[in-house]
């Protein structure tokens, strides 16, 4: 490194686990105290205008497009930086856990992108942590070969994709390292634990540290990512440019400052992406306290409701008109165990591709192996043998703040199946969450860290507008239970029934779910510390 050492050292508060030093060696360490002594207060400060800013909106303050910043917008000459290498064509970008045998899947899937995720599908487990660490270590070594013990063979094959990787939000700790007697900013441990070891393997493979960002709220932590990647740059003697980040627009705050958060990330950004399921737990959660916002059944609200086409075809025509791809989002659909299941996810994914192609988007996210084909169908048909599309500038498109935040022409009150399935699904996923799996497939439906929150965040709505009733709420709460406990008598019933009942029936909605659940049960500190 570059710079003298920080006055103060990071700490291991974990047991060691297998290979554990390999990534937490001092010298990572000492780059991790660089970055929390440089980053740890502002994220502070920036977390806590989060809070600000939602009591402002919830008390009725009017959400527009920033009166400050209306001379970048005006401004048609700034682009961002050109595509580097690796990032040119991604019409498909396979996205996944960093967990080892899926990490050979998804590197032998045929997608142009792998995005390995420490956010929305991962329980933040020390082990799934620093094992995803390691996965994405012994990948850029090509070193991640296997063969279970039932004698299953997962090999690397010889054209990988390009590797991206996103960091846990800023809203996260990582309780088993401490700086200055506080925890991490975990972003900065998953953003800087892979940048320390790969970033170099990256650039001499011939691509580079590639990175998406999750859960951004505004241009301010754009501003505070583009300082961590020039300060990272710096210390490891690389290029300042050379990192590239793609910000994914998952909040409704953010949605209102696409521009301005590419300007920020100009010099590394790769564009941004339509993470609609945050997007759509952020808007509920934003104004749910407006009976104008309450949405009916999470299965009526699809990407065709005019609120969510006004956010996909604003976030299309903002890319475009700044040089920069627009990846599109998550089908949560995936193939089940029976062909007509599999038949009718493919369908339904299809639909869904073929909408984000056509609107103009560059590529866009599969969740699973067997949907790689049909998204690079669809956009095969679409870009052909052009890398991308972004000379479809969209100037059609006029989006201002009603068009946005016009939900009520789908509201409506919820069917007791809508109920049932919330219920259902967010026990499930908190009982996979609770035991380390951060991703799971129920109902036919990939769930993760995003649609869960919807899941939660509807029951807590409904009961707030009292179009559902606290007894009925009550007794599907022990219906769902009691079949959860049948179907898997492991299940933590227990932990699972209080992480509801604190998230989702509480009288004030808890901003995540996750940060929480993670301290009270993820967090594994021994008694002696070392
Ligand atoms: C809202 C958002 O943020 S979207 C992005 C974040 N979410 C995600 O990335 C979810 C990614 N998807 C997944 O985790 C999985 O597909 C799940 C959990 C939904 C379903 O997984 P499974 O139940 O294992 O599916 P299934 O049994 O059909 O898997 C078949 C094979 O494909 C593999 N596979 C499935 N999904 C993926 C994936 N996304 N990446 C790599 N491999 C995968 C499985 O590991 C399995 O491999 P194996 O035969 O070697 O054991
Ligand atoms: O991260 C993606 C999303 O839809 O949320
Ligand atoms: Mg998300």
């Amino acid at each position: 490194m570059t710079t003298s050492a920080p006055a103060r050292a990071v700490r291991v508060l974990a047991a060691p686990g297998d290979r554990h030093d390999e990534i937490l060696t001092p010298e990572a360490l000492d780059f991790l105290a660089h970055l929390a002594e440089a980053f740890g207060d502002r994220r502070h400060e920036l977390l806590k205008e989060r809070r600000r800013q939602a009591v402002r909106l919830a008390s009725g303050s009017p959400l527009d497009f920033p009166v400050a910043t209306s001379a970048v917008r005006a401004d048609r000459t700034w682009r961002v930086a050109p595509p580097a290498p690796g990032l040119e064509d991604r019409r498909v970008e396979i996205t996944g856990p960093p967990e080892r045998r899926m990490a050979v899947n998804a590197l032998n899937s045929g997608a142009q992108v792998w995005m390995a995720d420490f956010e929305d599908a991962t329980a933040p487990t020390w082990n799934n942590v620093i094992g995803g660490q390691l996965s994405l270590l012994d990948a850029c070594r090509r070193r991640i070969d296997f063969t279970t013990s039932g004698g299953r063979e997962y090999r690397l094959g010889e054209k990988l994709p390009t590797l991206m990787v996103r960091p846990r939000g800023w809203h996260l700790p990582e309780e088993h390292l401490e700086f200055d007697g506080r925890p991490v900013p975990a972003p900065l441990v998953d953003f800087g634990l892979y940048f320390f070891h790969c970033a170099r393997r990256r650039i001499d493979a011939g691509s580079g540290p590639y990175f998406y960002l999750p859960k951004l709220e505004n241009r301010y932590e754009a501003r505070l990512w583009n300082d961590v990647f020039v300060l990272s740059q710096d210390l490891l003697g690389i290029p300042r440019g050379t990192v590239r980040a793609t910000v994914l627009i998952e909040t409704v705050t953010a949605a209102f400052e696409m521009e301005e958060i590419l300007y920020e990330l100009r010099d590394h950004s790769a564009g941004l992406n339509a993470g609609r399921w945050d997007y759509l737990f952020s808007l509920i959660k934003t104004f749910g306290h407006r009976t104008d916002f309450q949405l009916p059944d999470r299965a009526r609200v699809t990407m065709t409701a005019p609120f969510m086409r006004a956010y996909t075809d604003l976030l299309v025509r903002t890319c475009h008109r700044r040089g920069a791809h627009a990846i599109g989002g998550t089908a949560a659909h995936v193939p089940g165990k029976d062909p007509e299941a599999e038949a009718s996810a493919l369908a339904k994914v299809r639909l869904d591709k073929e909408r984000e192609a056509e609107d103009g988007f560059d590529g866009s996210w599969v969740a699973h192996p067997a949907l790689v084909p049909v998204c690079r169908e669809v956009f095969d048909g679409v870009l052909g043998e052009r890398p991308h599309q972004l000379d479809r500038t969209r100037e059609d498109v006029r989006v201002e703040a009603a068009d946005l935040l016009c939900v009520r022409r789908i509201s409506g009150p919820p069917t007791e199946q809508g109920v049932r399935t919330n219920i259902a699904v967010a026990l499930r996923y908190f009982d996979a969450w609770l035991r380390g799996q951060g991703a799971v497939a129920l109902y036919g439906l990939m769930e993760d860290a995003a649609t869960a929150e919807i899941a939660r965040v509807q029951i807590w709505q409904w009961l707030r507008h009292g179009v559902l009733d606290r007894d009925t709420a009550l007794r599907v709460l022990d219906e769902e239970l009691a079949a959860l406990g049948a179907a898997h008598p492991w299940a933590a019933l227990d932990e699972v029934r209080e992480l509801f009942e604190r998230t989702a029936l509480a009288t004030e909605l808890p901003l995540f779910f996750t940060p929480d659940a993670y301290t009270r049960h993820l967090v594994r500190i021994p008694e002696v510390r070392s």
